[in-house]
């Protein structure tokens, strides 16, 4: 196998469906339609986020479903839920409306912060894993708290970089690498991701992939961010890969220190 094979053939599996892309874009909030498509070939993503009370009640018709699901997986949120038991009926909703078992799990506590309720994240995951779906939550970047939802049989962990729509980027990376470094499951970091050296440091860090909407949906060009964050995911996974030089205090030459004119 060639390097550069090495470097190319690298898939992510969750639940036993294979991605060679690293990067699930989410679908809301571009200036139209033809934008979102654009931006979504451009990603080179095979996964996107579609939010079921969007699609009912805000215009995002059903033919619009239709034209990504035969170019990507469709991957249905439960966002702006926030209890179990409404995430749990909407997740049921997706699978009959949306014919897939896979689910973005959020449960909000706070409409302001759009942070995860946990309580209501572990019972809902463990409801939702007993009737069959494909769990993947949207969670804090909390190990216990990762710990507890793959324990509960969730696919995937989605610990927020920052609060969603903030662009602030990976507000604790030391979390972001413990949680990588203890998980069973595939972790993506999902949330808060601002520009493309934010998604490059979150697979630097060891993450298996990134869930982002906002910093490509209202870039000045969606489509253009959108090739900017897939070649930082790649980026960042190949240098994960590749491994880092360790950090030191002083300086170190490069080039030899025998034979050096003058010395
Ligand atoms: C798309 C999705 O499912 C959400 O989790 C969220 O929108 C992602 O966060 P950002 O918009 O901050 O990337």
């Amino acid at each position: 196998m060639t390097a550069l094979q090495t470097a190319t053939d690298d898939p992510l599996v969750i639940a036993g469906r294979t991605f060679h892309s690293r990067l699930f874009l989410g679908t809301a909030g571009y200036p139209n339609q033809q934008v979102m498509l654009d931006a979504l070939a451009a990603s080179g993503s095979e996964m996107a986020t579609v939010s079921i009370r969007r699609i009912s009640l805000q215009g995002y018709d059903e033919s619009l479903i239709d034209l990504i699901a035969g170019r990507v997986h469709l991957l249905p949120n439960t966002a702006g839920c926030q209890t179990a038991k409404e995430a749990v009926l909407t997740a049921e909703l997706a699978r009959e409306a949306l014919d897939t078992n896979w689910i973005k799990l959020e449960v909000i506590g706070d409409r302001e912060l759009l942070y995860p309720n946990i309580e209501e994240l572990l019972a809902a995951t463990e409801e939702l894993v007993a009737k069959g779906f494909v769990v993947l939550p949207y969670c804090n970047d909390d190990p216990v708290a990762c710990r507890k939802l793959a324990d509960l049989g969730a696919a995937a962990v989605m610990p927020l970089g920052s609060p969603i729509g903030s662009g602030l980027g990976i507000s604790n990376p030391h979390l972001i690498e413990l949680i990588c470094a203890r998980s069973p499951v595939p972790v993506v970091l999902d949330a808060g991701i601002g520009t493309a050296t934010d998604a490059a440091f979150a697979m630097e860090l060891g993450c298996s992939a990134v869930l982002l909407n906002t910093a490509v949906s209202k870039a000045r060009e969606p489509v253009r961010m959108a090739a900017a964050m897939r070649a930082a995911v790649e980026a960042g996974r190949l240098a994960r890969c590749a491994g880092r030089i360790p950090k030191r205090r002083d300086a170190e030459p490069s080039s030899p220190q025998l034979g050096l004119v003058g010395s």
